[in-house]
């Protein structure tokens, strides 16, 4: 694959670039970028990266062996009707904007081959889990470019189309939430008296140390848990309030309530 046209210049697409130029993936000339308007924006990133911004779309169209949506879902059918005239029958279409179907996509440049992913935040430090479905246009060649792309950004996971609804409300909603557990434990710890970058400290060092064991120790986290949990001891105190908050259970809910909005978002 060797250009890349994204249409969309903001924080999802500077993150897959950065990911692309910092591992050269791809060679920043080769990764063209436009938006709507802004082109302080454009010129930002071609300083940064070296990529190559323009508002010259049916060359780079012509030029682009994957094309890839980058705009919010409000904005995403102007954008393809924009394209639609000089984007190649056959070029592949990577989708960022969540919950907007393939079929939608199809509906405006015709079929063709397809992919949508599902990152999360954390792509800007290449530590995202992106979801990925395609479908039964793209061939193993561009599967294997798309995939060596994700890699650039964290590790890659592939779905049926589906699927994406669930994913979104895991791990594309997913940093949210332990940012939230994150808020939650630091404003509880500052008041024992110990100073606002101590408790970050303890708090943000904690999950991390948790989130490492998860990965680099083969236990379910049920038995990790258990380790720490002295019969009579603190850490039960704690998991006792935690049950008596039905903390669980909220984030069962949280889940249903985040995938459903995902399904209703696609239908809207
Ligand atoms: N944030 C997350 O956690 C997350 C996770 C997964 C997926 N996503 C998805 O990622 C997508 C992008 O989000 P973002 O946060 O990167 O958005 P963003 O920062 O708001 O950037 C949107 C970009 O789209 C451009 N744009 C709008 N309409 C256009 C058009 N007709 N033609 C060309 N460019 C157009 C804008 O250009 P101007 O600046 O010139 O208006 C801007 O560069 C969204 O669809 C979102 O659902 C986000
Ligand atoms: N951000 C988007 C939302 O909140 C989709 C996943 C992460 O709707």
């Amino acid at each position: 694959m060797k250009n890349i046209l994204f249409i969309g210049a903001g924080s999802m697409a500077e993150a897959i670039i950065h990911g692309l130029t910092a591992q050269q993936v791809i060679d920043a000339a080769h990764i063209f970028v436009t938006n709507k308007s802004n082109e302080a924006k454009l010129t930002q990133l071609h300083e940064a990266y070296g990529i190559s911004a323009t508002y010259e779309l049916a060359d780079a169209l012509q030029q682009a062996d994957l094309v890839v949506l980058a705009m919010k879902p409000k904005d995403v059918k102007a954008a393809l009707e924009k394209i639609a005239a000089h984007i190649p029958a056959q070029t592949p279409v990577l989708s960022i904007v969540a919950g907007y179907a393939m079929a939608s996509i199809e509906a405006i440049l015709g079929a063709r081959p397809l992919a949508r992913i599902m990152p999360n935040t954390s792509a800007q430090i290449a530590l995202s889990t992106t979801g990925v479905a395609y479908n039964a246009a793209v061939n193993d060649g561009t599967k294997q470019a798309i995939t060596t792309l994700l890699q650039s950004i964290g590790t890659v996971i592939e779905v049926e189309e589906d699927q994406l609804h669930a994913v979104t409300a895991i791990s594309g909603s997913g940093p949210a939430y332990f940012y939230y557990v994150v808020e939650a434990m630091k404003e509880a710890g500052l008041t024992y008296g110990l100073d606002e970058q101590t408790v970050k400290q303890l708090v943000v060092e904690t999950m991390a140390g948790a989130s490492e064991m998860l990965k680099r120790v083969d236990e379910e986290p049920q038995l990790l848990r258990k380790k720490i949990t002295s019969p009579g001891g603190t850490t039960e105190a704690g998991v006792k309030a935690l049950e008596k908050f039905n903390v669980k259970e909220a984030f069962t809910t949280c889940i249903a309530d985040a995938e459903a909005k995902s399904r209703e978002l696609a239908n809207s």
